[in-house]
Formats: C-alpha cells, structure tokens, sequence
C-alpha cells in the first residue's frame, strides 16, 4: 500500500502484510464458516418453508438436475424427503410433470476424458422411451459421448424458447446462465421468477422486470472448462434485476 492507510479494510490489509499468519488469522477469524449469524429473534420455531414456481417447499434448497441418478440408487425417490423437490433431468429415470429446466449450457457434451477411458456406457432413459432411440453402441470411446453427440442440438437457441413455450403452459426455467448480458436476454424474451442455483431468491422487482426463471450455473465445472465458478458470477447476473 503506497499511502497512508485511511479505513480499516486498508488497515486490515496492512496488517494481514505485516503479522505471522498465525496472529492475523487469531484476530480475523471466526468460527467455522465465518458465517454472519443474526441475534435476538426468536427461533423457537423455525419454518424455512416457501413456495416456488407454486409450489411449496419445506426448505429454500432444491436438488441441481444430476443426469443418471438412478445408477447410484435405483428407487431415486427413496433418496429425497418426501415433499422436497428436487429438478428432474432430460436423462432421468422418472417422468416429466411440473416444470421443465432447459439445460442451455450443453449444446455438445464436452470431452470428458475419465469417460473416454471407461468407455461409460448411458443407461436407457425412460423419459424418451417410445420418443427415440435411446441405445447406442460405440467401441470408439464413451458411450454416453456418441448418445449426446446424436441427441443434443448445437443449434439450440432464444428462438427455441419462444417455440418451447408456445407448446407449454409448464413453467420454464433456463439453467446455465453465466453473464449479464444472458440474463438480460431472458428478462425481454421470457418472463418468469428469478432461481439462482445455491438460493432462491424471488424479488419484487424481478417480477416488476418481467423475469420468469433462470438457474445461474456453469454445470459444476462439467461442460466448460476454465469456466468462471458460479458464486463468482451472481452479482454480475442478478445485478440487473435489483
Ligand atoms: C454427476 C453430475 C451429473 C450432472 N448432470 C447434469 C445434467 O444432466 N444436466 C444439468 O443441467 N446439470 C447437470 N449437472 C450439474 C448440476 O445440476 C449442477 O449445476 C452442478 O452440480 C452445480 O454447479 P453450479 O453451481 O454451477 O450449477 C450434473 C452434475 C453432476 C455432479
């Protein structure tokens, strides 16, 4: 720091340069996650219960769409609460009913080199049973490569949003948005809540904007590499809806 420090964020600077580690971190620190708990309201009894989309939710925390669930589990169900929702995928071994994620950061599967070398093989969907072919051999690598390589659509755009809800009147959420730019899209062509992907949060003037749905995600680091972490990214998104 060239100058004279004038607040305590720069005093604080100063002394993380100036201690042993040791002692800033005594003085800095708090316990566990560093959490900011807040004090005198009554907890005695607590209910995190919302409503989503319409639906109500014992808790504001919903499972991320996890493609093959049932491969760790067979009676998927049996995993979740009863009444927790959880977002079901394309590639999932229960049906579509209440609302539709359209994943929109896939539009290839990315090269996955774990599943090239096990040569992982898709199980069959049944959400696509009867729709189309949901085998598919190759000796060549991964399976599931060569099934997404045939069923994901690299052309897929805000176009086929428009097309999507003119076929639904399922609520629609778009996950995998990572800049501002993508969200202000979505606020003029798509009008639904606000759903970041570690909190819900559903504002007033996001509605006022004429936001419906978009789930901020970089797919947990699956489909981009180097892709920014999602947390890191929040602000920039949800800025324009506040
Ligand atoms: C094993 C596994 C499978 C996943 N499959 C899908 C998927 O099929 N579709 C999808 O949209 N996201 C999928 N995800 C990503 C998660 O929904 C979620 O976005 C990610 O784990 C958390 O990263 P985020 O905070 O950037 O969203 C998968 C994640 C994992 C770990």
């Amino acid at each position: 720091m060239a100058s004279e420090p004038v607040n305590v964020n720069e005093f604080q600077e100063l002394a993380r340069k100036v201690l042993p580690k040791m002692y800033y971190d005594f003085y800095s620190g708090g316990a566990e996650d560093q959490l900011r708990p807040r004090v005198l309201i009554d907890v005695s009894r607590i209910n995190m219960s919302t409503t989503v989309l319409g639906y109500k939710i014992p808790a504001p925390i919903l499972i991320a769409p996890i493609s093959m669930h049932h491969v760790a589990q067979p009676e998927e169900r049996k995993l979740q609460p009863e009444r927790q929702r959880h977002v079901l995928l394309f590639v999932s071994n229960s049906t579509i009913e209440e609302a539709i994620v359209l994943t929109v950061d896939s539009p290839r599967l990315c090269r996955r080199e774990a599943d090239i070398k096990n040569k992982m093989i898709a199980p069959k969907i049944k959400n696509l049973e009867g729709l189309l072919k949901t085998e598919v051999d190759s000796d060549d690598g991964s399976n599931l490569e060569a099934y997404a390589n045939r069923t994901y659509d690299a052309s897929l755009c805000w176009k086929d949003i428009e097309w999507l809800k003119s076929i639904t009147s399922l609520p629609i959420l778009v996950k995998g948005i990572l800049t501002h730019e993508d969200g202000k899209t979505i606020t003029s062509s798509f009008n639904n809540f606000l759903l970041l992907c570690l909190l819900i949060i559903t504002t007033r003037k996001a509605v006022e904007a004429g936001v419906n749905g978009i789930v901020v995600s970089n797919h947990g680091g699956r489909q981009l590499d180097y892709a920014p972490p999602t947390i890191s990214v929040l602000d920039e998104v949800t800025i324009h809806f506040h």
